[in-house]
């Protein structure tokens, strides 16, 4: 069993930090440390005042592209930066000589940005290292602000800058993020961290605040982690300091059975397993980075979501439910404990339903009449020419269907040249505007006729089924359907399925099973 430490990793993302500094230093930290007299390391995204699109890191993102297309106009853009946060350090840190120390080095940090921008608009060219450069800024900026607020606000903090904690010449054994590479990360945060153990030790605590931008990865961060990068850091910073808990405070308290603002009845899921978190987040939830969840759990670190507005809520608890915690001898398995949580899984069958917008499926019907060796292969390799993405797939056959992610311009192009490609195999056809429905849960695979009361559900709704598919893992069935009924889809299958009153026959069979189960046991 492995000890507490006392530890706890609390991540904050972007729009928190943009909105709710204050509430984050005295409602959050202050009572962690302070009232509940744990060690608290934080770990900050760049700010977004108001929507993550708007942040510092798409505005950074945006001066590179600027950059790319030889517009000299991007020192506008880093203008905005500047004036954003000078602005937000001037309202909201009161002692004169923190205040001027943050606009100082806030001013330093982001003429650095603008040389490389500068550099990079004379070679014509901004590589992935320069991109990652300019985008640490966003995390650098974030935290020098939240690490002098927690000072100003009587919390002892220190910044942590980990955006240079990766030697220039690392190579990735296989090119890949693997795992000797986290292995290199957690010890190299283990030791920047020394100095703050230490402090620590000698009864003088203080707040870690660490940079969510963890240095520059050979292939680029946004090439080998992509954007939620944070998440990722937290977690190793986790396991570094081998946390007894990671905190990821988000603006809504959990994790919900649907996407709140889409189906009003949704419920707060008290916990859920980390298959099932990585599931929601990939078909369109966006709750954690999929990343986070292996490393954490390997060491046995529970992750927890919470809300910065109702820092009382329990949140939603991402575990495993058949491995012990930390500080747990064993994992409460039935029959020897049956939790109330176990009795909430076993009634659910499912446990959330989600939705993936800017879908197109394509349909290639190939021009043999029987599979012609190689069909697929020829497929995918076009696909992977073109670095586009299947999200389902189902194939009879001569024919072959599947579910692509469009969200931008660029991924809109080159399905356009990769169809153009595909057309030399058979005929194909495109059906746009769509969004993959997703049911998710753990203990679906053990109930039978989920996926038939789902699909009839929509007929019963007249919504058209454009593709249908089951996760090779059982813990997810989708379907693609047209954009404009998705609502209605989540909706009704939410309320067939989800809602708490509404439960199936077969549903109340098994619930009253487990309940003849549980006075036994009590
Ligand atoms: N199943 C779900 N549970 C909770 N939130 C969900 C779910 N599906 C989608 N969401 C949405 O995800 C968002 C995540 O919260 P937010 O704190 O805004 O994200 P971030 O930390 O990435 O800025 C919320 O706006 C919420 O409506
Ligand atoms: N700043 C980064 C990293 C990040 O993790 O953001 P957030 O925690 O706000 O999702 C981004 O916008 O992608």
């Amino acid at each position: 069993m492995l000890s507490k430490t006392n530890w706890i990793v609390q991540k904050f993302g972007g729009t928190s930090v943009g909105k709710f500094p204050e509430q984050i230093v005295d409602e959050i930290i202050k009572v962690y440390t302070k009232q509940l007299h744990n060690d608290v390391a934080v770990v900050c995204s760049a700010r977004s005042s108001d929507t993550k699109a708007e942040g510092t890191t798409s505005r950074l993102l945006r001066a590179c592209d600027m950059v790319c297309n030889n517009d000299a106009d991007f020192s506008s853009v880093v203008q905005k930066v500047r004036e954003d946060h000078v602005e937000n350090a001037r309202q909201r840190i009161q002692n004169a000589k923190l205040q001027e120390k943050l606009i100082k080095d806030t001013v330093a940090e982001l003429e650095i940005v603008e040389k490389y921008l500068n550099a990079s608009l004379v070679l014509n060219e901004v590589s992935s290292r320069t991109m990652d450069l300019v985008m640490s800024c966003g995390e650098k900026l974030s935290c020098l602000f939240m690490s002098a607020l927690c000072n100003d606000h009587g919390v002892p903090s220190e910044y942590v800058d980990l955006s240079s904690i990766i030697p220039q010449d690392f190579e990735c054994p296989e090119g890949t993020l693997d795992a000797s590479f986290y292995t290199f990360l957690v010890n190299a945060f283990r030791d920047r961290l020394r100095p703050v153990l230490d402090s620590q030790a000698q009864g003088k605590p203080i707040v870690p605040v660490i940079t969510g931008f963890f240095g520059l990865v050979p292939m680029g961060l946004l090439n080998g982690v992509g954007r939620g990068y944070t998440d990722l850091c937290a977690a190793l910073i986790a396991v570094a300091l081998n946390a007894d808990e990671l905190q990821v405070w988000k603006e809504v308290d959990g994790i919900f059975t649907a996407d709140p603002r889409k189906v009003p009845q949704a419920r707060l899921l008290s916990s859920v397993t980390p298959e099932e978190a990585s599931e929601l987040t990939y078909y369109g939830s966006e709750v954690i980075h999929p990343f986070t969840m292996e490393q954490v759990i390997r060491a046995k670190i529970p992750i927890r979501i919470k809300n910065v507005q109702n820092p009382r809520g329990e949140g939603t608890v991402i575990y495993p439910d058949n491995i012990a915690k930390k500080g747990e001898a064993t994992p409460p398995h039935p029959p020897v404990t049956l939790s109330s949580s176990f009795f909430e899984q076993k009634r659910r069958g499912a446990t959330a339903i989600t939705s993936k917008s800017d879908i197109v499926v394509v349909n290639i019907h190939s021009n043999k009449k029987t599979l012609s060796h190689g069909f697929l292969a020829q497929i995918f390799r076009t696909l992977d020419k073109y670095k586009l993405v299947v999200d389902l797939i189902s194939t009879s056959e001569v024919h072959v269907s599947m579910a692509l992610p469009v969200p931008d311009l660029d991924s809109s192009k080159a399905l356009k040249k990769a169809v153009d490609e595909l057309k030399k195999v058979g005929t194909v056809d495109l059906t746009k505007k769509l969004v993959i429905v997703s049911l998710v849960g753990k203990q679906m695979k053990q109930f039978i006729g989920i996926a038939g009361t789902m699909f009839t559900t929509l007929a019963e709704h007249g919504i058209n089924i454009e593709m249908i598919s089951q996760g090779a893992n059982e813990i997810n069935i989708s379907c693609v359907i047209d954009e404009e009924d998705a609502i209605k889809a989540l909706q009704s299958i939410h309320s067939k399925l989800l809602d708490e009153s509404s439960e199936s026959s077969l549903g109340k069979a098994v619930n009253e099973k487990l309940e003849q189960i549980k006075r036994l046991e009590l």
